[in-house]
């Protein structure tokens, strides 16, 4: 396997079969490499492929760990098919898709993005004050998290903001039940549910998903462990998982990840292993460095040494703009500088940063430079109106009792259906105690709407039309067919080009085209690698948007969010507006919270730091201004900036090399050594 060498603690990481492992180690040392040889490993000693999982944290990431796998195999003349390699949310969906029916859920069910959610929950609480929705629908997502149900919630509230909120979540839950729809939470929580509550089938998945390979450990919240700890907890066998991970990159503590399930482990497997890499294959000295000397800066949890056998490399850049748009204009002319300079691709470069936001600057200077790009970790195709436009058809052929879903299908394009009628129809659905969907094929729906029912019962009659098809015809051209076709017949493009000048509506237009491709890719094949049905590639729509990204294997600079890069490489990167404020992120509401909250915040701003540093393998440049513009349009203002205290930290003045402790002695020394002992 010399294509794919493992040091000593990787092979025996591997090699460990018949006790749970956990490997805890920095960044770049080769615990995703672990995860990928050990899956070879474990079908080389009589695993099948399809009764292995492997899970990570993001779509991008199983995708890649994918293609290593299959290629690693297929060196070995073996073949992949029938792994799962997924993240925990697609795993809840095809568990939740196979089981659900024992809880009350239907196979056709659908899944809200958060915007949906944030919808339910305004009507839930009978408010529109933004802070207060967002702030229960934090609370709601702990709650799920921590498994915690509308009953104990409310059990446990004593402030009136808490019984409020345990309110919401009781309505919350409610509609969600009645529209069949659960949202990104539910996707591990009523797997877990369902398991705890239905042995049976539990015992099913534990033979049918024999060991189980979770990366990113770290960032896995009580939900997730919960559901791992079932599945591995196979009888007759020891623990079957291997675990991989990083405390120092611990970033998604605001989601309910807790560092606390790394002690868990070993407090519920008492048989674990726990094995430490100490050696980063990824960077140079220099960056490696500045990774080590920010990170010391935390509390140390688990000693960890890393070192690295990579040259000094380049030093690390530090600039200071004066604007925003200065820097992201001086970006983009030093990336064209640098990458003819080193003959690189573009492909070699990502450009990371702390918000959303700050993408809007770079994509306008790469866009005046020509510099091809793709965006990840933004959400922002998935929640293009034009995108939302088609997916709420796709979901309502899913899942007839998605009532959002059947509201924006039933109006976009106008239909001249109404609000009047929609309400009328909405109010005669409740008394019905069903969908609206179903609600206008009641006999007594006539009476109600009179002849408006008509046009209501053309489109409900269309969708079935379109659904029939959707759940038998499978494959990528079937698929794309069925999709243009549905487009076609709802005359969207014209849709389009009726409510929006010429340039909007030939964006948005190539947008829905390029979404069409999207789609037919994933019809291709599921994470068993079957061919999808279109209602199947519906119900992981909303997933997809969690997430990532909309990834292609362009040659183009990457764009990324810090907590997106997590576990990815890349030869130079350039990590921007590093400046107090913004890197450690600070918002308005932290000026309330207590001095231990405030010291856990800039930790885990400082392992965001860690986990951007150490994404780089060449090259990094760091940059900050002094003035950056906050908000959009007229609303926005210039604000001073200040540098991050990250900077500091980072110890560029006289960075250390980051050698193996124990150095080999140069040959002229054991000459003078061997010369000693001879006496001569
Ligand atoms: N034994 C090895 N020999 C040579 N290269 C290796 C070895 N192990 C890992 N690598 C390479 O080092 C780089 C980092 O490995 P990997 O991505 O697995 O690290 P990681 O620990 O998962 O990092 P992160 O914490 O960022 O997720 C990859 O390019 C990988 O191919
Ligand atoms: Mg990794």
């Amino acid at each position: 396997m010399s294509s794919f060498p493992l040091n000593a603690p990787q092979q025996d990481a591997v090699n460990t079969i018949d006790r749970p492992c956990l490997v805890l180690a920095g960044a770049g040392s080769g615990k995703t490499r672990v995860i990928t040889a050990k899956i070879a490993h474990l079908i080389g000693s009589g695993y099948e492929a399809r009764q292995i999982a492997a899970l990570t944290f993001t779509n991008k990431a199983a995708s890649e760990m994918k293609e290593r796998a299959d290629g690693l195999l297929k060196t070995e003349g073996k073949s992949a098919r029938g792994l799962v390699v997924s993240t925990f949310h697609s795993l809840g969906v095809r568990l939740l898709r196979a089981e659900g029916e024992h809880i009350g859920l239907k196979p056709s069910f659908s899944i809200l993005d958060s915007s949906d959610a944030y919808g339910i929950l305004q009507e839930a609480l009978a408010t529109t004050d933004k802070k207060q929705i967002k702030a229960v629908q934090n609370q709601i997502s702990l709650w799920k998290n921590g498994l915690v149900d509308p009953d104990a919630a409310n059990d446990a509230a004593r402030s009136e903001e808490e019984i409020i909120a345990a309110r919401a979540f009781r309505s919350y839950d409610a509609t969600l039940r009645a529209y069949q729809a659960v949202d990104f939470d539910d996707l591990i929580r009523l797997p877990v549910r369902l398991f705890t509550e239905h042995h049976d089938r539990l015992v099913h998945w534990q033979g049918r998903l024999r060991y189980l390979l979770v990366d990113e450990y770290q960032d896995t919240n009580a939900c997730q462990y919960a559901l791992m700890k079932l599945l591995a907890r196979r009888p007759g066998s020891a623990g079957a998982f291997t675990a991989v991970g990083d405390d120092d990159q611990s970033i998604y503590a605001w989601r309910g990840a807790s560092i606390e399930n790394i002690t868990q482990l070993e407090k519920d497997w008492p048989q674990l292993k726990v094995i430490k890499l100490e050696q980063n294959y990824r960077s140079s000295q220099r960056i490696l460095a500045a990774a080590n000397s920010v990170i010391s800066h935390n509390p140390k949890v688990y000693e960890k040494k890393l070192w690295s056998d990579h040259g000094l490399g380049d030093p690390i850049s530090l600039k200071v703009y004066e604007t925003d748009e200065d820097e992201a204009k001086e970006i983009a002319l030093r990336l064209i500088g640098h990458k003819f300079e080193r003959r690189a691709t573009f492909r070699d470069y990502a450009v990371l940063y702390r918000s959303n936001h700050q993408a809007r600057v770079i994509e306008q200077a790469l866009r005046n430079e020509k510099i091809p790009y793709v965006l990840s970790g933004g959400q922002s195709f998935f929640e293009r109106a034009e995108i939302k436009d088609l997916t709420s058809y796709l979901r309502l052929m899913a899942n007839g009792d998605d009532d959002p879903a059947f509201i924006r299908a039933i109006t976009t394009p106008k239909r001249g259906i109404g609000p009047t009628t929609l309400e009328a129809l909405g109010a005669y659905a409740g008394e019905r105690k069903v969908s609206m969907f179903e609600a206008a094929f009641l006999p007594g729906a006539h009476d109600r709407l009179g002849r408006k029912l008509d046009d209501i019962r053309d489109f409900g009659e269309f969708i079935n039309r379109v659904t029939y098809r959707a759940e038998r015809e499978t494959g990528e051209e079937a698929v794309g067919a069925l999709v243009l076709e549905l487009l076609k017949a709802i005359e969207y493009e014209a849709w389009l080009y009726d409510q929006h000048d010429q340039r909007a509506a030939q964006n948005k237009w190539s947008n829905v085209l390029e979404f069409v491709e999207w789609i037919k890719k994933r019809a291709a094949e599921d994470e068993f690698h079957k061919p999808r049905t279109l209602i199947e590639v519906a119900q992981t729509v909303a997933l997809i948007s969690m997430m990532d990204n909309k990834d292609s294997e362009a040659d183009a600079v990457r764009l990324s969010t810090l907590h997106a890069s997590k576990g990815l490489e890349y030869p130079h990167v350039f990590l921007v507006g590093v400046e107090e404020g913004l890197l450690p992120h600070t918002r308005p509401d932290d000026a309330g919270e207590d001095e231990a909250e405030g010291v856990a915040r800039i930790e885990e701003e400082r392992r965001l730091m860690y986990v951007g540093i150490t994404r780089a393998q060449r090259s990094l440049h760091v940059s900050l201004c002094r003035r950056r513009k906050r908000g959009r349009g007229k609303q926005s203002q210039a604000i001073n900036c200040e540098p991050s205290r990250f900077i500091n930290e980072m110890g560029l003045d006289a960075p250390q090399q980051q050698r193996k402790p124990e150095e080999k002695p140069d040959s002229r020394a054991m000459f003078a050594n061997l010369k000693a002992m001879l006496g001569k």
